[in-house]
């Protein structure tokens, strides 16, 4: 069962905004027949039947209600770069694949966010362009230092640091020694700290001698950032993090040599966890080869064997958290016959988390816990969100989504609600719908189209009571 709340005070049942009937509700420990009572936004009721009367239903017989998908991880490129994605668009495919809140990466905005000012100003936009509830990250770049308490103090979710070049010259890539004293400054301040962990002079290496044999294509690309690139920089961030007792979050970890130096560096009491995105576990480098610019991203999609041990370790519990890292770009960024010019970032805010519960269609009643963990419960946790986000149990916002199994369609261009329709998803066959998500109780998504008089996104900071 979900968890009850102690501290809530019984709620007459006639004073509910909504009883949402006869669905799967799902929790990281099970599926349960129970039906949710909501007030005000929040979950107040969580039983196997709430019989009494009420202003409004929502059917999800035969249905699941999953919850609402905190996806720590986009780049929505507002401000400076909207015309790459933009707030509005990002949340609404966010919410149309059934997430519910999303972090945004403080790179590709233009000013990026390094100082509480750049915070507020994104801020400011998100609450009027976002429909779903979001939190932002704020960056560590050589020279930030002194910035870093504004940021904490403003409310960023955490830091995000690059240990290799972003392609983006106003957020460089963090050296060894500007990492180690952020690190060190966060760990002070109570932020955690995210990187990208690819090492950038073995990438840089390995890239000169690709380009050196004159090749440019989809292969020698992948062949330029082998996963001893990742690994070096885990191996560096992680001796760090134990060295400054900075909380730290490895995102999109590629391949399973990676999860391991993290599994390994948690023995040793190292504050650390790994996102990786639904793309490494939905394609692999012969899909890349396939479909192109599409499916580019930094750290690649690794091979067969490596997305199917990715999957182990997620059931394994040595995956913490799974994010789409969506990072779009305009079309002509994505064209190139040379596959090194081409902007690296996979569109997958939409269809990526979808597509993890379509892999789990035939084994959902053991998979779909798991997924609503890495999805949502663990997100919440680990970002100090879990008094409020992540969980559908008594007390906690009414944060959810619901999932139809029906037949395999194809997804196409037109299903994509992002400015660009470029998605490696396409043509993809998937059983599962988003009918509906609900954002503190309000419909943002309903009946498989966009809901008229969507709430306004708010703003969320770290929670630390
Ligand atoms: N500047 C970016 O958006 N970079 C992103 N690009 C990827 N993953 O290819 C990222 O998260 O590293
Ligand atoms: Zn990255
Ligand atoms: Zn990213």
């Amino acid at each position: 069962m979900p968890r009850k709340r102690e501290t809530l005070t019984p709620v007459e049942p006639e004073t509910l905004d909504l009883i949402v009937r006869g669905g799967r509700v799902v929790t990281p420990d099970g599926i349960h027949a129970v039906e949710l009572g909501l007030l005000e936004g929040r979950i107040v009721r969580v039983a196997e039947s709430i019989t009494d009367p009420t202003h409004a239903e929502l059917d999800a017989a035969g249905r699941y209600v999953f919850p609402g998908i905190v996806d720590a991880h986009v780049h929505f490129n507002e401000p400076g770069r909207a015309e790459w994605e933009g707030l509005a668009h990002g949340s609404l495919a966010l919410a149309a694949g059934g997430g519910t809140c999303f972090f945004d990466m403080p790179l590709n905005s233009e000013p990026p966010v390094l100082d509480a000012a750049g915070l507020r100003t994104k801020r400011a936009l998100a609450e009027q362009l976002a429909c779903t509830d979001f939190a932002l990250w704020g960056g560590l770049v050589p020279g930030n230092l002194d910035k870093l308490a504004g940021l904490r103090d403003a409310g960023a979710i955490g830091l995000k640091a690059f240990m290799s070049d972003s392609g983006i010259a106003s957020f460089p890539r963090v050296d060894a020694k500007s990492l180690y004293e952020g690190m060190k400054r966060a760990a002070k301040l109570g932020l955690l700290v995210a990187v990208h962990a690819e090492d950038d002079a073995l990438a840089t290496q390995f890239t000169a001698a690709q380009r050196a044999k004159k090749k440019t294509d989809a292969k020698a690309w992948l062949a330029s950032r082998p996963v001893e690139v990742e690994l070096a920089a885990i191996r560096q961030a992680t001796e760090f993090a134990g060295e400054t007792g900075c909380a730290l979050h490895i995102v999109h970890v590629s391949s399973p040599e990676g999860v391991a130096l993290i599994t390994e560096a948690r023995a040793q009491r190292v504050d650390v966890t790994a996102e990786t995105c639904s793309h490494y576990l939905l394609l692999n480098d012969k899909d890349v080869a396939k479909l192109g610019a599409p499916a580019k991203c930094a750290p690649p999609i690794r091979d067969e064997k490596r997305r199917l041990a990715l999957w182990d370790d997620l059931r394994a519990g040595q995956i913490h958290t799974v994010g789409s890292d969506h990072s779009p770009a305009p079309p002509d960024l994505k064209t190139s016959p040379n596959f090194f010019e081409i902007w690296g970032g996979i569109g997958g805010v939409q269809h990526g988390f979808q597509l993890l519960l379509n892999a789990c269609a035939t084994t959902a009643d053991r998979d779909f816990p798991l997924l609503a963990a890495v999805l949502a419960r663990n997100v919440a946790r680990r970002f100090r969100l879990d008094s409020r986000k992540g969980l559908l149990a008594e007390g906690m916002d009414a944060d959810f989504c619901l999932i139809e199994l029906g037949a395999a369609r194809k997804i196409t261009a037109d299903d994509l609600w992002t400015r660009h329709k470029i998605s490696p998803y396409l043509g993809r066959p998937s059983r599962v719908r988003v009918t509906d998500t609900y954002v503190r109780g309000r419909p943002v998504w309903a009946d498989g189209r966009v809901a008229s008089g969507a709430p306004k996104g708010q703003f969320l900071r770290p929670i630390t009571t």
